[in-house]
């Protein structure tokens, strides 16, 4: 059974589409990337997913289910992109209250809440108020919050946003650490993060499904990202057209070339490259097996 399946998609508001006949299919397993320009429908999507808004018209189903179904109580739950917490009641009361509303009673609720404060590296804080916490503290708590119950999907809408390198890479590892029995569906505009974490994306944009891509799958072509430092790059692009088994030159950006060649082409190319550029004295800053997720987006 897939773990969330839309169909014709839409969403209005007022006049204005936002999402437009949406149609994917996501599988349970490793975390999930959602990305695409300001404005492209991420949130309104996310909202729809978690049912706290309704889509103009398609259906979703999740696990199954039809969003809203009482089978998804504690089986899906959602960071959102604004969530906030009572500033003036302590972290522990409020994760509590949060198990409780979740049918976790007594002892138990206050178990759990310690349990997922544990999971984001926060049990020292239990006692504090959200008004006493940095800002990277409080996305913390509210993953906490998002884990309560350990559902099976959690919805994080743009999780690292503001956050410095630190407190990104902790919820980058919280994400991985956990992805083993829970699937992570996460927005965000730093697809480095994404490519770290993430094998499907979904990408948006005005309010249209552009693309839908597995980036571990199996392809028929490859590809070597080449940066090099200063040279001519034009006669390297020249140069490089000449290798055997090279399928396709692209350059991508002032300094860096995509090359494409067949899945099947062994290290040879490798060390044609290599001798190629050591003939020359052309030095290269950085050699990448494959194409960045930015890469994979935007180059045609
Ligand atoms: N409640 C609302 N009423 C009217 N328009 C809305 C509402 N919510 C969102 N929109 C509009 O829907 C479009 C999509 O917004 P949404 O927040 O889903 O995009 P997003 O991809 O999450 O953007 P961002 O990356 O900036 O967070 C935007 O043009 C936004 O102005």
């Amino acid at each position: 059974m897939s773990l969330i399946r839309c169909k014709q998609l839409s969403k209005s508001y007022g006049g204005k589409q936002v999402l437009s006949e949406v149609d994917f299919i996501l599988e349970a397993g490793s975390p999930i990337a959602v990305v695409g320009p300001n404005g492209a429908g991420k949130t309104t999507l996310f909202s729809i997913l978690s049912g706290y808004i309704k889509p103009s018209s398609g259906t979703v189903m999740i696990m199954g289910e039809p969003v809203g179904s009482p089978k998804l109580h504690g089986v899906l739950s959602a960071l959102p992109q604004d969530a906030q917490l009572d500033p003036d009641s302590s972290i522990l009361s409020q994760l509590r209250l949060f198990a409780e509303l979740q049918g976790i009673k007594g002892k138990a609720a206050k178990n759990e809440a310690m349990r997922v404060l544990e999971l984001v590296d926060l049990t020292k804080a239990a006692k504090a108020k959200p008004k006493s916490l940095s800002h990277g503290m409080s996305k913390r708590v509210s993953i906490a919050q998002a884990l309560i119950g350990s559902p099976k999907l959690v919805l994080l809408d743009e999780p690292t946003a503001g956050l410095d390198p630190a407190n990104a890479r902790r919820i980058r590892q919280i994400v991985d650490e956990l992805s083993e029995h829970t699937t992570f569906v996460i927005s965000s505009h730093n697809l480095d993060e994404l490519e770290k974490l993430c094998d499907q994306v979904i990408y948006l944009e005005e309010g249209k499904l552009k693309q839908s891509l597995s980036i571990q799958s199996a392809k028929e072509i490859d590809y070597l990202t080449l940066v090099m430092k200063k040279v001519d790059m034009a006669s390297v692009h020249q140069a490089l057209l000449g290798l055997t088994n090279i399928t396709k030159v692209t350059q991508s950006t002032e300094h860096q070339f995509i090359i494409e060649y067949p899945t099947q082409v062994n290290f040879s190319l490798e060390q044609q490259l290599f001798n190629l550029l050591a003939q020359n004295q052309w030095q290269y800053k950085s050699l990448l097996k494959g194409r960045t997720l930015e890469d994979t987006l935007f180059s045609s």
